[in-house]
């Protein structure tokens, strides 16, 4: 039963709740219809559970910005949060997580770490991308293993201050756990777990995603073994080196910071900044081979704004308004984690007139924000006037909120963005990247994960004519 003045939704039944109103492949267009039959808020039973989804700009700002701390929350006691006990992502709002965030927030933007700051590990990374174009030059490539490579080794460089080759052991077990995990988490065995609490030690098939969690455990506790023997405490090489200096600092002042916490710590971070980067590149070049004029607009203001300047640097960005258009664009259409990270009431509490007990779990739909009809020019197309005023200016309107809002936003927010205006703008300046004449019409419907992904596709990639005269010279 809904709890009184609870949102209003679908009737459950029993046991499954509104499990079978939601497809499991694909749910997003059952949550639309639902947001259509009952209004920006309502509610649905995950199972027993009871929760709420949230939709739209103006529930979404009371939520998340008004009511900051109520909806803070994270839901405990899930398949999910038991595997990652001790990390960020799923980690329950309190002392300990705001520690660890604030720790986190100020170590990734003072990135003054030695002697290389975040920008040159990330355009140091770019290089090796480079390389790969340039052996592609003339045929055909699938570009996924190549991003993912450099979103996944850009983290390496700032959480262990070192980057791995494809077929490295770490990185190949570290990515093959993470994705056998999101698996099981995505599929029944999980969802017995959070609802039949007597059968979470019996050897079932969702064990091996504890195994799993273990396994990298060990891999990383190498690393920090390492970091332990190397360092020199008080000049921090990268992330990890960090957060020893921290313990050091905090050894008896009771603290959540320990060596324990420190594991899961950077494999959160590492799964946190993987997918999500590499899927929003995967997008944002999808949409630059297939709107080839797009994609020349932004070489002819990359051209003019570098002129004979070596490589882009992130402050070049404010004299880029086309290309920061065009960034936000893919960021709005890839719309990369649709659901954001669930969230859960804190304590008893209101949303648009409605009661919401402790505990609720909550959905963020942000897929809703990002198309939201009113608060786009464009809302159901890709067209980089969304974030440009008639002077040409870059804007950003309200609704931009890929990495959601509030306390428990995106805490990568400031890399990923650094990320992606390098990555895009050093390749575009020197590669045009083409849709191969034989690929058909382009398929643009994502693959639903926690992440989306677009379908596999392969580009063409020719050094541009620019490139070609530098090259002789
Ligand atoms: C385009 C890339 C990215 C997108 C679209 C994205 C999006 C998001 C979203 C929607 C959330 C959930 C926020 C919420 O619960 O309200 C989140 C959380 C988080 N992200 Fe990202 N993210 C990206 C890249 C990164 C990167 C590079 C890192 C690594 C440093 C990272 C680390 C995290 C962490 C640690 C959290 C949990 C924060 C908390 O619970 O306090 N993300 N991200």
């Amino acid at each position: 039963r809904r709890p009184k003045n609870f949102p209003p939704g679908p009737p459950p039944l029993p046991v499954l709740g509104n499990l079978l109103n939601l497809s499991l492949d694909n749910p997003m267009r059952d949550f639309e219809k639902l947001r259509r039959c009952y209004g920006n808020v309502y509610s649905l039973f995950i199972g027993p559970k009871p929760a709420v989804v949230i939709n739209g700009v103006q529930a979404m700002k009371e939520a998340m910005m008004t009511k900051a701390v109520d909806f803070a929350g994270r839901p405990q006691d899930i398949f999910v949060s038991d595997l990652t006990q001790n990390g960020m992502v799923l980690a329950d709002y309190g002392p300990s997580w705001k520690e660890h965030r604030r720790f986190a927030l100020m170590t990734l933007r003072n990135f003054g770490l030695g002697k290389q700051s975040m920008e040159q590990r990330i355009l140091g990374e770019i290089q090796y991308t480079v390389e790969t174009l340039e052996k592609s030059i003339g045929t055909i490539l699938s570009p996924r293993v190549m991003f993912h490579n450099a979103a996944s080794n850009i983290i390496c460089q700032v959480l262990f201050g070192t980057r791995f080759d494809y077929d490295d052991d770490f990185i190949k077990v570290v990515v093959q756990c993470f994705k056998e995990n999101s698996k099981i988490a995505n599929g029944p065995w999980a969802m017995l777990y959070d609802f039949v609490p007597m059968i979470r030690n019996l050897p079932l098939p969702f064990m091996k995603a504890f195994k799993n969690i273990e396994t990298c455990k060990k891999l990383a506790t190498g690393l920090i073994t390492e970091h332990k023997e190397t360092r020199v405490p008080g000049k921090p090489r990268d992330f990890l080196d960090c957060y020893l200096d921290e313990l050091d600092k905090r050894s008896d002042d009771g603290s959540s910071f320990c060596e324990d916490r420190l594991i899961m710590f950077v494999l959160d971070l590492h799964f946190a900044g993987t997918d999500t980067t590499s899927n929003t590149l995967l997008t944002g070049f999808l949409y630059l081979m297939t709107y080839p004029l797009v994609q020349e607009r932004c070489q002819q203001e990359i051209d003019r704004t570098l002129e004979k300047k070596d490589q882009v640097t992130y402050d070049d960005r404010h004299n880029m308004p086309y290309m920061q258009a065009v960034i936000h664009e893919v960021q709005r259409i890839a719309n990369t984690v649709p659901l954001s990270v669930f969230h859960c009431a804190t304590k008893d509490t209101e949303l648009m007139g409605y009661s919401l007990p402790r505990g609720t779990l909550i959905i963020q739909n942000l897929n809703s924000v990002l198309n939201e009809e009113g608060q786009w020019k464009f809302p159901h197309e890709f067209n980089p006037e969304n974030f440009l005023n008639n002077r040409g200016e870059f804007v950003k309107p309200e609704a931009f909120m890929p990495f959601s809002a509030g306390p428990r936003m995106c805490l990568g927010e400031g890399l990923a963005r650094m990320e992606l205006f390098l990555i895009m703008v050093t390749l575009l300046r020197k590669f045009n990247f083409i849709w191969p004449e034989d690929a058909g019409q382009p398929d643009y419907t994502p693959v639903y994960g926690v992440t989306l992904s677009p379908k596999p596709y392969c580009m063409k990639v020719q050094l541009r004519a620019t490139q070609q005269n530098l090259q002789k010279q």
